[in-house]
């Protein structure tokens, strides 16, 4: 099978030959102005600063919780929004991917070793539903494909990087795109790769959420001072998508909308989902671009980076903070260990 085309060339490839989703310049503008508003928001510290639940320091441990942390990061939407995984820890209740974090941190103060990979390459699937306990009568979803990854990966991560996540960073000499090849290269759960209009095409979801989350964690500096982290596209997951067609970047087709306003699920590389994850990804290009020409025609300087990822992490927090205001807007129902 020929090489897939990268994540960035893939969704610029979706956009081209889409026929149910579209990006609306208009709707990219207007984005990008309300990003220009808050500059204070998206920037690197925020990750720390603004999430409680992600570590606090910058060294091999809070790495290999990135890494536990990405490798099951996906797939946490419930059949009825009422009725939904919650884990409650240190006296907040989180749900969704906030759930996960917070059980991973309740496993720790409980001592079980989580992040350790000689512990999770044998974890029973009996430790690993205690672990990741829900606190209502909903479950986490695909809790028996969270165990076959951690310890199919945590045998991977021992074998391969003396099991900790800094040798496999250590490998990549500072390059986030080696960084990338060298995760979808290792581990198999990463390969979100797909087919669409006769093309092998990747989105990588959860490799470029991990490096993304190594830089963030490393603070850019050190081993997470990557010279081409630029070069990392925004996450195609389930909640972007939904924030971009909420802020009028990203349209669906009457009969797109009209299948997910009902709900109906769609399968993992489907056309319709290739669609929306593709055309997200070039959708959030094109914001970074064009809030840039804004910020040029301002005469300011950019303070910092201004990336794909800073923007990725700045619309997802943003479409947690305005869940109901997003109410009328569906998200696409995929259930797999992708996203
Ligand atoms: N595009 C994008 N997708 C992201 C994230 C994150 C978590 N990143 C945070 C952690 C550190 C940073 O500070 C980020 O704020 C999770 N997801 C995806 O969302 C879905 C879960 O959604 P819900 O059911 O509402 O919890 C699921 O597909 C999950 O894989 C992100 O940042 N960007």
């Amino acid at each position: 099978m020929e090489a897939p085309l990268p994540p960035r060339e893939s969704g610029r490839f979706v956009a081209e030959n889409s026929r149910d989703v579209f990006v609306d310049l208009g709707g990219v503008r207007r984005t990008a102005e309300l990003l220009l508003a808050a500059p204070s928001a998206w920037r690197l510290e925020s990750w720390k600063d603004l999430h409680q639940l992600n570590p606090r320091a910058a060294d091999e441990a809070a790495l290999n919780w990135v890494f536990v942390v990405d490798s099951l990061n996906f797939s946490f939407w419930s059949e009825q929004e009422e009725h939904k995984c919650v884990v409650r820890y240190r006296g907040t209740a989180y749900s969704g991917y906030w759930a996960l974090c917070a059980a991973v941190n309740r496993a720790l103060d409980e001592g079980i070793p989580i992040t350790t990979a000689s512990y999770y390459a044998t974890v029973s699937l009996d430790q690993v539903r205690n672990i990741f306990r829900s606190d209502t009568s909903v479950s986490m979803p695909l809790i028996e494909e969270r165990h076959q990854i951690l310890s199919g990966t945590g045998k991977i991560l021992l074998e391969k990087f003396g099991g900790s996540f800094l040798n496999c960073v250590r490998k990549s000499e500072k390059s986030a795109q080696k960084l990338m090849y060298l995760i979808v290269g290792s581990f198999p759960s990463y390969r979100d790769v797909t087919e669409f209009e006769g093309k092998n095409i990747s989105f990588y979801k959860r490799a470029q959420i991990l490096v993304a989350d190594t830089w963030s964690v490393l603070e850019g500096k050190g081993d997470g001072c990557f010279e081409d982290i630029s070069s990392i596209t925004m996450f195609a997951d389930y909640r972007v998508p939904q924030i971009l067609v909420y802020l009028g970047a990203l349209k669906y087709s009457d009969e797109l909308l009209k299948k997910l306003l009902k709900g109906e699920m769609l399968s993992y590389g489907d056309t319709q989902e290739v669609e929306i994850r593709g055309c997200s990804i070039w959708c959030v290009e094109l914001i970074r671009d064009c809030l840039l020409e804004l910020i040029k025609e301002k005469g300011e300087k950019p303070n910092g980076e201004i990336n794909s990822i800073l923007l990725d992490y700045y619309l997802w927090d943003y479409a947690r903070d305005h869940r109901d205001d997003m109410k009328g807007v569906p998200f696409h129902r995929t259930r797999c260990i992708y996203y």
